[in-house]
């Protein structure tokens, strides 16, 4: 019954579809009729049977704002800059029109590259693919994701059979630079998703250069929920009298079905404060949001060794690239879970049913604040979102979010439900050296992270107390922070100067910084802890991750900055470079006889606990005369000579030793006793009981004949069973022919027991 009604469906489809051509006039002459108020569904919309039938597939049926608003410029080929709230299905508005362009072209397998689409991060890419895999499914179209992580070989020989390239910026640029074949002249359409992001200077070279490499009659769409409106932006992509496409404007910013609320903790809390939150909300969904891929990584080991209670993951740029798409993966199918994540998770990805959005440490802007808390409430969906802020943070990201018309609500911790882990992280670092590097990595990038921000209403370095912050990072001293150091002194001496810089030299320099750190955390300078005024020049940089040049890379967002307190970059540059320098034992000893230091005296003790006396003492007489000389100087020359010299005395000592050795071993198998090697080996075996008494004795021997020995080698007193004891051992030992060295013979002895074992051991040992 089922298959008859199938083939008849089938019969009936097969019958309805109509021939491409007849279709495309068909649908071409709909275009100049679009009204986005009369449409209703997707059918509605003039889309072609296979995009149809796609959409029915895949469960769309009724259009968002945002797709009804600006499908019909797209499919009438003009430039569109979408801009709608997050969540709104902007994806389906620009992936629609890509098939409804390249079917109107009759587009084929073999007709090359028509559609690129590029993505700021290979997560968003990879989502993108996905959707487009569904809806495209009745297309004879071919697709293929350029992200990277994969061989560059591999991807080269797939990329002419493709017919829309889903990618992030590094990687096409890496193929238009690298394969000849990659043949992109007839492309028809652009798509930047995250536009303004794509845009912004942490892509400028790569985008204006592949930008450089399109064909300038193209369509363009840009989409964003924070959307370009610069000019300079829109003139690089050489948009033609571009539609501005933005439903939400003036009304929302954030989804209508997202909670909003914040706290203020302070930074030494803060993981007090996320872990209640995940104990207390152990069946939810979850994102965590923080500044660097570094402390990402801490928490998540920290919370992964204290089990919560549910799963934990960690979401961050230096991760493999198919560790990302698994956990990307994982994080979708799971609902009870806590993703950590850095920002390369705050922009386009569409993650179902996430209950909350936790932004941990403060985002860069109002803008970062719209996509990381866009993550939930997607769609038609509810979800929260809860900004933790710091009390100094406070008053300017309210500001800046109010400038957005983003109102929230402060609300306030129960303390009755927070529950302090620190005892417990204290024990892990305490254990476990790899957490404890990783603390330390994760304290001195979220101070970088803050020291670099733009905007110093918010972040401000100076209010930190460093030492109350690395100790709830379970840190016992504060790991110091040399650049920051560095600028301080700096910012003494130099105030009121500014200077211009390069943008290349500062991705240098904050390289350098990146590497600078020194581990050690007994640097004096940083024992107060608080930076005394010291904030960041007015820098733009964008420490938000992004897959294609990891996170860590601090970039800029703005070219020329002026940068105050800095006399010259290049002094800086040199400055850190000469921290880099290796500090050789000979130049620590010359500084700490030039500072008049009185180290430390190292004392030996032998195994008894007496303190030896007794060091070797220089045998050659260069050695001696060395010695006795009376200098607090350090003539490296000369020491060099007597280490030559030592070393012929050590080597002849060597030589003796093995000789020695050798002889040992000779006479051991010979048997014969060497009085020599009998004073170094200086045990006493006197305690032993006489093996002649025991073994030698005849079957029937004598009760008094027989004793016992403690360990002293005292006679004891006859124990009852004794001679039992011995007469057992006789008869099993009595197919023995094993032989004692020096010792009589026993012949015909039977292997003991466990048991008589245990007991001889007993006896001898009384
Ligand atoms: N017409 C539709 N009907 C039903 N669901 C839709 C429709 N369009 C999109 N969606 C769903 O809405 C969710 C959000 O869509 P999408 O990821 O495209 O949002 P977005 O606007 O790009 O968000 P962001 O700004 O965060 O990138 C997705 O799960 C998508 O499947």
């Amino acid at each position: 019954m089922n298959n008859t009604r199938k083939r008849i469906f089938q019969k009936h489809y097969k019958s309805s579809k109509p021939k491409d051509d007849e279709e495309i006039a068909r649908l071409k002459q709909k275009y100049e009729n679009i009204n986005e108020v009369i449409i209703k569904s997707f059918t509605d919309l003039p889309l072609s049977w296979k995009t149809q039938k796609g959409l029915k597939g895949s469960n769309y049926k009724i259009p968002t704002q945002i797709q009804k608003e600006s499908i019909g410029y797209s499919l009438q080929g003009k430039d569109v800059m979408g801009a709608a709230i997050t969540g709104s299905g902007k994806t389906l508005a620009f992936l629609i029109p890509v098939l409804e362009c390249l079917f109107m072209e009759k587009w084929s397998r073999h007709s090359g590259v028509g559609a690129i689409i590029i993505s700021p991060t290979r997560e968003l890419a990879y989502q993108i693919f996905q959707t487009l895999k569904k809806i495209g499914i009745h297309h004879d179209i071919s697709a293929g994701l350029i992200i990277g992580g994969k061989n560059l070989k591999f991807e080269r020989s797939r990329m002419d059979q493709c017919n829309i390239i889903i990618c992030t910026p590094g990687r096409i640029l890496q193929h238009m630079d690298q394969n000849p074949l990659f043949n992109i002249t007839s492309m028809k359409i652009l798509v930047l998703d995250e536009a303004d992001r794509c845009l912004d200077m942490g892509f400028k070279k790569t985008m204006n250069a592949i930008l450089a490499n399109l064909p300038l009659d193209r369509q363009t769409m840009l989409f964003s929920a924070t959307q370009t409106k610069s000019v300079e932006d829109l003139a690089r992509l050489s948009l033609k009298e571009p539609v501005y496409v933005a439903p939400h404007e003036h009304q929302l910013t954030v989804p209508v079905n997202l909670q909003q609320s914040y706290v203020v903790v302070n930074l030494e809390d803060k993981l007090t404060m996320i872990w209640s939150f995940i104990k207390n909300h152990l069946k939810q969904k979850v994102i965590v949001f923080l500044a660097s891929c570094k402390q990402v990584k801490y928490f998540y080991e920290v919370f992964k060794k204290l089990r919560p209670g549910t799963s934990i993951l960690a979401l961050y740029g230096t991760l493999h690239q198919e560790k990302r798409v698994n956990i990307y993966d994982e994080f979708c199918r799971k609902s009870n879970v806590v993703l950590f994540a850095t920002d390369i998770a705050s922009r386009g990805l569409d993650f179902p049913n996430v209950n909350w959005v936790i932004q941990l440490d403060c985002p860069e802007d109002a803008n970062q604040y719209i996509h990381r808390a866009g993550r939930t409430a997607r769609h038609d969906a509810k979800g929260e979102s809860l900004l933790i802020l710091l009390p100094s943070e406070e008053f300017g990201m309210i500001k800046e979010l109010e400038k957005k018309d983003i109102i929230i609500d402060r609300i306030h911790i129960d303390q009755s439900k927070m529950f302090s882990p620190k005892a417990k992280i204290d024990a892990f670092l305490a254990q476990d050296q790899q957490l404890k590097d990783t603390a330390k990595r994760a304290f001195i990038s979220y101070i970088k992270s803050v020291f670099l921000m733009k905007n110093k209403n918010v972040f401000k370095t100076n209010e930190i107390d460093f030492e109350v912050f690395s100790k709830s990072l379970g840190l016992v001293s504060v790991p110091r922070i040399r650049i920051i150091d560095k600028l301080k002194h700096m910012n003494k001496n130099m105030e009121n100067q500014s200077l211009k810089i390069e943008n290349n030299v500062l991705i240098k320099q904050s390289n350098v910084w990146s590497e600078s750190f020194d581990q050690s955390s007994n640097g004096e300078s940083l024992k107060k802890n608080h930076l005394n005024n010291v904030d960041s020049p007015a820098m733009d940089f964008d420490l938000s991750s992004n897959s294609e040049n990891e996170e860590d890379l601090i970039k800029i967002k703005r070219e020329n900055h002026e940068i105050e307190h800095m006399e010259n970059i290049s002094e800086i540059q040199n400055n850190a470079n000469s921290k880099h320098r290796i500090a050789t034992k000979a130049a620590t000893a010359r500084r700490v006889l030039k500072k008049k230091i009185v180290v430390n005296k190292r004392v030996f003790f032998n195994e008894e606990g007496h303190v030896k006396t007794n060091q070797r003492e220089l045998q050659s007489d260069i050695g001696k005369e060395y010695m006795y000389e009376n200098s607090n100087d350090i003539n490296i020359e000369m020491a060099k000579k007597v280490l030559q010299e030592e070393d012929k005395f050590d080597r002849k000592r060597h030589q003796e030793l093995i000789k020695c050795r050798k002889h040992q071993v000779k006479s051991k198998r010979k048997g014969v006793d060497d009085n020599h090697f009998e004073n170094d080996i200086d045990v006493d075996l006197s305690w032993l009981p006489d093996p002649d008494t025991i073994y030698d004795k005849p079957v029937n021997v004598s009760k008094q004949s027989l004793k016992n020995y403690n360990f002293n080698g005292d006679v004891q007193t006859h124990l009852p069973d004794s001679e039992l004891f011995v007469e057992n051992m006789k008869r099993k030992h009595s197919d023995s022919d094993i032989s004692f060295n020096g010792v009589k013979q026993i012949k015909k002895i039977k292997p003991l027991t466990l048991d008589e074992a245990e007991h001889i051991a007993m006896k001898l040992f009384k």
